[in-house]
């Protein structure tokens, strides 16, 4: 008989089941478990209190990242995060968890370190206490975040009860045109089909632009599935993907790297598998995307308008709009290219990568931050840090205006006073504009790092496409 047709996600799980709990539900091995300076010290301490040992310390990894400051020798970081920071590394060197300590080559935000040090491998299954956990799926893994009594779950055991969710599969097809990248790619579709779509599925990127985007881009659109409402987000393991992982710190070696390959190119979804629901995206149709609102999904390319309330005759949806423009000091139907700004913050686990960088870099080599404007680099870890330096871009930056920061979360969830003060407006390359994010009445909008830079040098939301390099 023929085996039945399966998506990725069925191959990984499958892989990883222990015990089946019931018809959609089973436990699962966890081959990864990384942990961060909020979450990761309180789950270890509460192991301790219990008596239990770490199942797999040599398979859980640490890093502090969000509660840091990023201001050179850290200088800034509150008294709260100075104790967490303690408590993860009395707690992992208790327990003989490697952890990557600040300014340590390895050190950074999870999601950036976990497939720079090959930690992140195709058909892994990873969990970490953190819904971006799924930014990992861009290697082909089964990453997704959980919540802090898993976290202790997994400590202990080393496996998690999970619900096998639906399977969406979005295609993006065509060339990328100039000036739209990988973030764009994410906010057309968020804002398309709604940012919580997604809600209940594992979400399967695929499709041409898919293939063609590296690896980087493939970790950026993986990381806001969350922001669709997806706990996970996978995209096909390829050429590219093993190249990308081919002699990194963690990654297999010799005969094992062979096998692993050769296991590697069985995941991919088999041509007839069946999906819940397919979505199709027309890539050349998209130009570069800039959020207006408080939700992921109020993005518009950016030669288009804010939305007109009264245009609009759904109630709920009048509000919502209502809402969100009286938080984001906008006019109704006013065009969002040159809104101006008073924050640019480059940076979170979403855009921080050196092609991230680099990116930016390219707007801002020799022209100048705009009067008035403040605007931050925060690399995404050391190892981003330290090839960026090598390539000169902090020079490039800090020649333009921009400040060069030490790697961590930073402004993304505004830690350590890396605020955005009330009422003024930032454009940021994280993944959230919730209310209140970047601080109490900040004004987040989100977009990629290369128009992040431009807004930056035009001092208002700008079209890169206009800016050249
Ligand atoms: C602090 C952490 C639990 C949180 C998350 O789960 O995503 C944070 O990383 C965020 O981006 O809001
Ligand atoms: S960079 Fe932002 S989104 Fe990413 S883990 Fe840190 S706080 Fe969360």
């Amino acid at each position: 008989m023929q085996t039945p047709a399966r998506t990725l996600l069925a191959k990984i799980w499958d892989q990883h089941v222990i015990a089946r709990i019931s018809d959609d539900t089973d436990l699962l091995h966890v081959d990864r478990h990384l942990l961060h300076d909020l979450g990761g010290s309180r789950g270890l301490l509460d192991l301790r209190n219990r008596n239990l040992p770490v199942h797999n310390p040599e398979l859980t990894f640490a890093t502090p990242d969000h509660a840091i400051s990023t201001a050179r020798g850290r200088a800034g970081t509150s008294k709260v995060g100075q104790e967490l920071l303690a408590g993860l590394r009395t707690e992992t060197s208790a327990t003989g968890i490697r952890m990557f300590d600040v300014d340590e080559p390895g050190q950074g935000i999870v999601h950036v370190i976990g497939p720079e040090l090959g930690l992140s491998l195709p058909g892994c299954l990873i969990v970490c206490g953190d819904s971006h956990t799924c930014t990992h799926g861009g290697l082909g893994a089964l990453a997704f975040g959980i919540g802090s009594s898993e976290l202790t779950h997994v400590l202990a055991t080393q496996a998690l009860i999970q619900r096998r969710p639906k399977t969406m599969r979005v295609r993006f097809e065509g060339r990328l045109p100039v000036g739209v990248t990988a973030k764009d790619l994410i906010l057309a579709l968020i804002g398309h089909i709604g940012a919580a779509a997604g809600t209940g599925y594992a979400v399967e990127y695929a499709g041409s632009a898919i293939r063609d985007l590296p690896i980087e881009g493939r970790l950026t659109i993986c990381n806001l599935s969350i922001e669709l409402g997806a706990k996970m987000g996978l995209i096909a393991p390829d050429e590219k993907t093993f190249e990308y992982l081919r002699g990194r710190p963690y990654a297999p070696e010799g005969e094992m790297w062979e096998q692993a390959v050769a296991a590697w190119r069985q995941l991919p979804s088999d041509p007839d598998a069946l999906f819940d629901r397919e979505v199709v995206i027309d890539v050349e149709k998209i130009i570069p995307q800039v959020t207006w609102g408080i939700s992921p999904e109020h993005v518009i390319g950016v030669d288009g308008r804010v939305p007109d309330p009264s245009e609009v005759t759904d109630h709920a949806r009048r509000a919502a709009i209502e809402t969100a423009l009286d938080y984001m000091g906008l006019i109704p139907g006013a065009p969002i290219a040159g809104t101006p700004v008073d924050w640019v913050f480059i940076g979170s686990c979403t855009n921080s990568r050196l092609s991230d960088l680099r990116a930016a870099a390219e707007i801002a080599r020799g022209r100048k931050v705009a009067a008035g404007v403040r605007a931050w680099v925060v690399p995404g870890s050391e190892t981003v840090k330290r090839d960026a330096v090598a390539e000169g871009l902090d020079k490039v930056f800090t020649d333009a205006g921009f400040e060069w920061r030490e790697p961590g979360c930073s402004m993304c969830l505004a830690a350590n006073g890396e605020v955005v003060a009330p009422g003024q407006r930032s454009v940021s390359t994280s993944n959230r504009n919730f209310v209140g994010r970047q601080g109490p009445r900040a004004r987040t909008h989100l977009a990629s790092p290369a128009s992040a830079a431009a807004a930056a040098i035009a001092g208002a939301i700008a079209d890169v496409r206009t800016m050249g390099s």
